[in-house]
C-alpha cells in the first residue's frame, strides 16, 4: 500500500555524509554504503530525497540514488570526500556526471565545494538536480501529485540507467582539467584520483565505473595524507572549542563597533574583512593624508569583494557611514567597544596609542594590538587595563587568510580571550590561542627555517633549488620566493653574533637595492619593479660564489633531503620548545597554525603530525648529526621535550602533552 518513500534528515539537517572518525577507527568494518544506494535507486516505489540543512558526502549519495531531490533554499549540497583525502565511495562519482554533466560533477568532485540553491528569477521553477521548495510544503501528496502522474515509470528517473552526457571535445576537455586539478593539488593525491574516478564513469558502463571508484577509493583511505587530512579537520575544530576554565565568552552583536587604527597594508585587510563580517566599523587614521590613501585601498578592496558575492554591494553596505566611517578625530574612541591598532611594528609608538586608548576609551573597551611578534605586556603596561589588552595577529591579506594568532598577556583576562576568540568566529577565521613569546608561536617557529634556508645558500646551494625541495613538499611558495613577495628589509636576519652563527646575506641584498619584487630583484630578478615571476638571477649566483670566496667557505653540494630536512626539522624542533614552555596547547594548535597561516600543506597535517609521521626519534637522530656539523646554531640543537618524548618511547602525538611535568597553560 506504500505509494512513496521520502528520506530526509533530523533536526534541520540532511546527512553530513559518513562519519570521519570511523574511516580512521582501528574497528573499521566494510559498511558499503554503494549497494544501499543501488538498493534504494532499483527501488519499484518512487523515493524522495527531501534535503534540508546539508547534504554532503554520502549523504549527497544517498539522495543520487533517489528518484527525486527537492532541496529547502537554504540547503547546502556537496561531495567534501577530497578535503579529507578521499572520493566519493558510494557510487557518486559515477552519478554526479550522469546528473550534472562531466564539467560540473569533475568542478564538485575535485575540488569538493559546497553548493547553495541559486533561486532562479522565476522562482518556483522545476530543475532536474535542486527544486527549490520549502520543506513544509513537501507530504505524501505532494509527491504523488507532482512527481507521479500515474503510470509513470521509473527507469528514466534513475541515474545509474542514464547515460553520461556527451561533450563534443570530451578527451581534450579531459587533459586539459587534469593538467588543472594536478597544478592545483600541490602534491595532494586526492584529487586527481577523484578525477580519474569520473573519468571511469565517461568511458565505462556504470557497474565497471563503480569496481574503478572502489579501487581508487581504497588507495586513498589506506594513505598516510587521508589520515593527515582527517587529522587537520579534527585539530581545526578542537583548537577553535578553547574555553577559559570560567567558560568566560562574549558576543559580538549588531549593536557592537569596532575601530581599526591605523590603515596600512594591515589595516586596510583588517577593515575590509570587519566590514565583509558585517561589524560597523570605524577606521581611524593619525593624518588626513593617509586617511585619504587607506579609505581609496579599503573602497577598492571591498568593491572587489562585493563583484564575487551574489548580491554583494547591497549585503555588504560599505557606503553606509552607519557600517563605515574614516576618521582622524580620536574622539570617536569614547563609544567604541573593541579597538584593533595595526600601526608599524614599533614599540615606542604601539606604547603611546596603548597609553592614549587608555585614556580615551570608555572603560568597557577591549584593547587589541595587531602585531606579529612584539611583547604584549611591554604593550599592555602602557596602559591602566592590562587585562582589556590582547594581541591579534592577522596574516596578510587580513581579508583573505584563515588565521588569526590570539596571543594572551600576564595579564590578560579570560573575557577578553574569549572576546577575540568570538571575533575570530565572527570573522569567519581560524582563532588560535597561544603565550606571549617573541614571535609568539608562528613565526617563532618560521624563524629557524629561514635561518636555515639562508645557511644553505652559504654551504653552496641556490634560492630556486632551497624553493623548489619546499614546494615539492607542497608548500605553496619556498622561503626565498615568499621573503621576496613579502621584502628582504621586512624580518630580521656578521657570520657570527653573540657566538652564535648569523648570516648577513638579506641585509647585504638589501645593501644592493635588492627588496624583493616591490623592486625587480631581490633573491630572484623579476620582468619589472613589482613583477610576479621569478627568475633565478646570473648576479646573485656570482654574488654568492663571491661571498663564499670571501668569507672562505667550501662550497658543497647540498642534496634535497638535507635541505627538507634542515629546514623543516628546525622549524618542528621549535614547536617542541613552544609546547614545553606552554606557549601553545598542544600539537594541534601549531598544526592549525602552519596550515591556516603559513601554507603548510594539508595533506601533510601540519609541522607536528608530520613530525610523528616521519618518526620522533628519526627527527631527533638527524638533529643531532646536523647540530653536530653546525654547533653554533641552536636552532639545530634537538629539544630537551624532543628527547623526553623519544626517551619515552615515542608516544602517539594525542599523549605528548601529558608528558609534561607542569601544567602548560596559566588560564
Ligand atoms: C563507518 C565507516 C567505515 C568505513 C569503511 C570503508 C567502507 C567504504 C564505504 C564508502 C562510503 C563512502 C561514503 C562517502 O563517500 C564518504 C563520506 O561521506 S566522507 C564524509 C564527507 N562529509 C564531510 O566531509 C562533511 C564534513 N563536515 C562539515 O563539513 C561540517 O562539519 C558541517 C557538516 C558542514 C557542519 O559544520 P558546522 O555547523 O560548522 O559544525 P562543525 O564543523 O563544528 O561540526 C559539528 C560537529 O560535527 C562533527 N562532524 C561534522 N561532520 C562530521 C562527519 N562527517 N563525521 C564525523 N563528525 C562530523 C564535527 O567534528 C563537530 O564535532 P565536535 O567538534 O562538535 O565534536
Amino acid at each position: 500500500s506504500v505509494k512513496a518513500v521520502m528520506i530526509c534528515g533530523e533536526n534541520g539537517k540532511f546527512s553530513a555524509g559518513a562519519d570521519i572518525k570511523g574511516f580512521s577507527s582501528p574497528k573499521r568494518r566494510g559498511i558499503a554504503l554503494g549497494p544501499i544506494v543501488s538498493l534504494i535507486e532499483r527501488s519499484e516505489k518512487p523515493v524522495v530525497a527531501a534535503i534540508e540543512g546539508v547534504a554532503l558526502g554520502g549523504g549527497l549519495e544517498v539522495a543520487l540514488g533517489c528518484h527525486y531531490r527537492i532541496a529547502h533554499v537554504k540547503a547546502r549540497m556537496g561531495l567534501p570526500e577530497v578535503t579529507i583525502g578521499l572520493l566519493p565511495g558510494a557510487e557518486g562519482t559515477q552519478r554526479l556526471p550522469r546528473l550534472v554533466g562531466v564539467p560540473a560533477a569533475l568542478d564538485m568532485i575535485t575540488t569538493g565545494k559546497v553548493l547553495c540553491l541559486v533561486i532562479p528569477p522565476a522562482w518556483p521553477k522545476t530543475h532536474e538536480f535542486l527544486l527549490p521548495m520549502y520543506l513544509p510544503d513537501v507530504d505524501a501528496l505532494f509527491c504523488n501529485s507532482i512527481f507521479l502522474p500515474p503510470g509513470q515509470p521509473l527507469g528514466p528517473r534513475r541515474l545509474s540507467l542514464k547515460p553520461v552526457p556527451k561533450l563534443p571535445n570530451m578527451e581534450a576537455f579531459l587533459s586539459e582539467a587534469l593538467v588543472k586539478v594536478k597544478k592545483q593539488a600541490h602534491g595532494c593525491l586526492a584529487p586527481e584520483l577523484c578525477f580519474q574516478a569520473v573519468k571511469a564513469a565517461t568511458e565505462q558502463p556504470f557497474a565497471d565505473g563503480v569496481r574503478r571508484e572502489q579501487e581508487l577509493f581504497n588507495v586513498l583511505l589506506t594513505s598516510g595524507q587521508a589520515q593527515a587530512l582527517q587529522y587537520a579537520f579534527f585539530a581545526e575544530r578542537a583548537v577553535q572549542k578553547w574555553t577559559t576554565p570560567s567558560g568566560a565568552s562574549w558576543k559580538i552583536s549588531d549593536s557592537v563597533s569596532l575601530l581599526s587604527l591605523g590603515l596600512g597594508t594591515m589595516g586596510r585587510g583588517i577593515v575590509t574583512s570587519l566590514v565583509k563580517a558585517k561589524i560597523p566599523v570605524v577606521a581611524l587614521e593619525q593624518d588626513l593624508e593617509y586617511l585619504n590613501m587607506g579609505r581609496k585601498a579599503v573602497m577598492f578592496l571591498l568593491e572587489r569583494e562585493a563583484m564575487k558575492m551574489e548580491q554583494g554591494a547591497q549585503t555588504l553596505d560599505f557606503h553606509n557611514p552607519a557600517r563605515l566611517q574614516f576618521t582622524v578625530d580620536f574622539d570617536v574612541l569614547r563609544d567604541v567597544d573593541l579597538v584593533i591598532e595595526a600601526v608599524f611594528e614599533n614599540m615606542a609608538l604601539k606604547k603611546e596609542i596603548f597609553h592614549k586608548l587608555s585614556r580615551i576609551c570608555k572603560p568597557g573597551a577591549f584593547l587589541c594590538t595587531n602585531t606579529s611578534a612584539l611583547n604584549i605586556n611591554e604593550i599592555a603596561s602602557a596602559t591602566s587595563r592590562p587585562q582589556q589588552v590582547i594581541g591579534t595577529h592577522f596574516f596578510s591579506p587580513a581579508h583573505v587568510m584563515k588565521l588569526l594568532e590570539i596571543i594572551y598577556g600576564h595579564h590578560t583576562s579570560p573575557t577578553t580571550i574569549a572576546t577575540a576568540m568570538q571575533l575570530a568566529k565572527v570573522l569567519k577565521k581560524v582563532g588560535v590561542v597561544v603565550g606571549n613569546c617573541f614571535g609568539f608561536a608562528g613565526n617563532r617557529m618560521m624563524f629557524p627555517y629561514a635561518q636555515q634556508a639562508v645557511f644553505l645558500l652559504e654551504e653552496g646551494s641556490r634560492p630556486e633549488a632551497v624553493d623548489q625541495v619546499i614546494e615539492d613538499f607542497g608548500f605553496r611558495i619556498g622561503p626565498f620566493r615568499m621573503s621576496d613577495l613579502a621584502g628582504l628589509d621586512v624580518g630580521t636576519p656578521a657570520r657570527q653574533r653573540h657566538g652564535h652563527r648569523y648570516s648577513p646575506l638579506p641585509d647585504l641584498l638589501c645593501e644592493n637595492g635588492r627588496f624583493g619584487q616591490k623592486t625587480g630583484k631581490g633573491w630572484y630578478q623579476y620582468e619589472k619593479a613589482g613583477g610576479r615571476t621569478a627568475k633565478p638571477d646570473p648576479w646573485l649566483h656570482s654574488f654568492l660564489s663571491q661571498y663564499r670566496d670571501t668569507h672562505r667557505i667550501k662550497t658543497r653540494f647540498i642534496d634535497q633531503e638535507e635541505i627538507l630536512e634542515r629546514c623543516l626539522f628546525s622549524l618542528i624542533n621549535e614547536g617542541f620548545d613552544i609546547l614545553a614552555e606552554g606557549i601553545a596547547s598542544g600539537p594541534e594548535h601549531l598544526d592549525v597554525i602552519y596550515i591556516n597561516g603559513y601554507g603548510w600543506p594539508k595533506h601533510r597535517g601540519g609541522p607536528m603530525f608530520y613530525a610523528s609521521t616521519v618518526g620522533l626519534s628519526r627527527i631527533l637522530a638527524k638533529l643531532q648529526k646536523y647540530s653536530e656539523a653546525h654547533p653554533d646554531v641552536p636552532g639545530l640543537q634537538p629539544s630537551a621535550f624532543l628527547k623526553k618524548l623519544v626517551a619515552m618511547g615515542n608516544p602517539p602525538l594525542k599523549e605528548w602533552m601529558s608528558y609534561l611535568s607542569r601544567p602548560n597553560n596559566k588560564l
